[in-house]
């Protein structure tokens, strides 16, 4: 299966299937032709590097990361751009992002800044970044202040996207991914949102016909997002429901303990609660949102020892401020989410302080 991204001056395929990453017909023909460079982790390179080397020849420069989402940050950045340069990699290098969105964040965030820009390929080995982090050109490294706040966009060539790397995908990251997916729904097609109400027992025990459609409808919805709006500049916010509350949780615990999914999970109920407090949801509507999140066995709390106060100041520094106002996504329906600068301070505050009970 293939779905096509159709940005202005940029098109790439996502390839969807099994036993892709050892099939060289896939690479870019400079990667074929030796010109390559493989950015991966601790936890990825004894379990999949192989098959690239299978595709692109075993010579090929690795530079193998530590596991972990706070090294997605400058110093691991530095260490990789060091050794390309090293190398005397030149611009005709591809760089090969073989792992999750940790991975390809940096490494994609790598290949926009080398030389001024290098061409990627995404190959995406989590449901997280399979639904959401390979697609679209977001990359970035987080910032003790801030999550993502120093990255640039920049398009991947191709993404590989092989299904069979989530057959060793353990069952915490698995769900986290799932966060991303019903993120799908919730903004923008309550079908899909109703569909994995009933199909998230199979979805979870990762029954093939399920696994491929979710992940399918999650990345036409975001292959039809960035090709209408690249840089964030109107509908692209919107992928950041239930971000700005679940970035504050992720740096407020440093980047460590929780999953970005399984931060945006309870950033999602966050977000229903406060749309709720305005009257544009209904309380059963939040219970929706509620029941589908811890179905799929993510958080609906967050985490101890974050004050409403702090949360506050922690959203603050969110990308979508504009003329000093944070702004949300919130919903006008579920399936309906919106960009708003125009809700309650009071209401906020109160849902903050209903959530950080210490
Ligand atoms: N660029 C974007 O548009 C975008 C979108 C969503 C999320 N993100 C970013 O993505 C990151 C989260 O990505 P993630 O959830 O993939 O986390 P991750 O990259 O940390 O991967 C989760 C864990 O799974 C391991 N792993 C990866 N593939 C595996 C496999 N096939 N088998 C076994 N273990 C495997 C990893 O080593 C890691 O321990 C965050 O930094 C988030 O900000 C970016
Ligand atoms: O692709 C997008 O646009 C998204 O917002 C997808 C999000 O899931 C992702 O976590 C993204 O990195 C957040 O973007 P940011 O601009 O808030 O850092
Ligand atoms: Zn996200």
């Amino acid at each position: 299966m293939r779905v096509d991204v159709d940005i202005p001056g940029k098109h790439y395929p996502i390839h969807l299937g099994r036993n892709l990453i050892a099939n060289a017909q896939l690479y870019p023909e400079g990667a074929r032709n030796g010109r390559a460079f493989v950015i991966t982790n601790d936890t990825v390179a004894p379990l999949y590097l192989n098959q690239v080397q299978a595709a692109l020849g075993d010579q090929l420069p690795v530079h193998v990361m530590p596991d972990g989402e706070r090294f997605k940050s400058m110093e691991q950045l530095s260490a990789v751009l060091d050794k390309m340069l090293a190398l005397k990699l030149g611009r005709d290098t591809t760089i090969i992002a073989l792992g999750g969105g940790v991975v390809g964040d940096l490494a994609g965030f790598a290949a926009a800044v080398y030389q001024r820009g290098i061409p990627l390929v995404q190959i995406p080995t989590t449901l997280l970044s399979q639904v959401d982090s390979s697609v679209g050109g977001k990359t970035a490294v987080n910032h003790p202040l801030g999550k993502n706040m120093i990255g640039a966009f920049h398009q991947p060539d191709c993404v590989l996207t092989d299904l069979n790397t989530l057959d060793t995908l353990p069952a915490r990251e698995f769900k986290a991914g799932v966060a991303e997916v019903i993120k799908y729904g919730l903004l923008g097609d309550i079908d899909f949102f109703t569909w994995l109400e009933s199909h998230m027992e199979a979805l979870l025990a990762r029954d093939g016909e399920t696994l491929s459609h979710a992940i399918a409808t999650s990345c036409r919805h975001k292959a039809q997002v960035v090709s209408a709006d690249e840089k964030e500049k109107g509908q692209r916010a919107l992928l950041n429901l239930g971000h700005t509350f679940g970035h504050a949780i992720e740096a407020h615990l440093e980047y460590r303990d929780w999953l970005h999914g399984e931060a945006v999970a309870t950033g999602m109920c966050m977000a229903a609660e406060l749309s709720q407090r305005h009257g544009w949801i209904s309380r059963a509507d939040c219970q929706r949102v509620d029941a589908l999140i811890s179905k799929a066995g993510l958080p609906t709390a967050v985490p101890s020892g974050l004050s409403a106060e702090r949360m506050r100041a922690l959203m603050q520094g969110d990308k979508k401020t504009a003329a000093g106002r944070v702004r949300l996504v919130l919903f006008r329906a579920l399936g309906d989410a919106l960009l708003s600068a125009d809700y309650d301070d009071a209401l906020l505050m109160q849902t903050l302080q209903h959530y950080c009970r210490d």
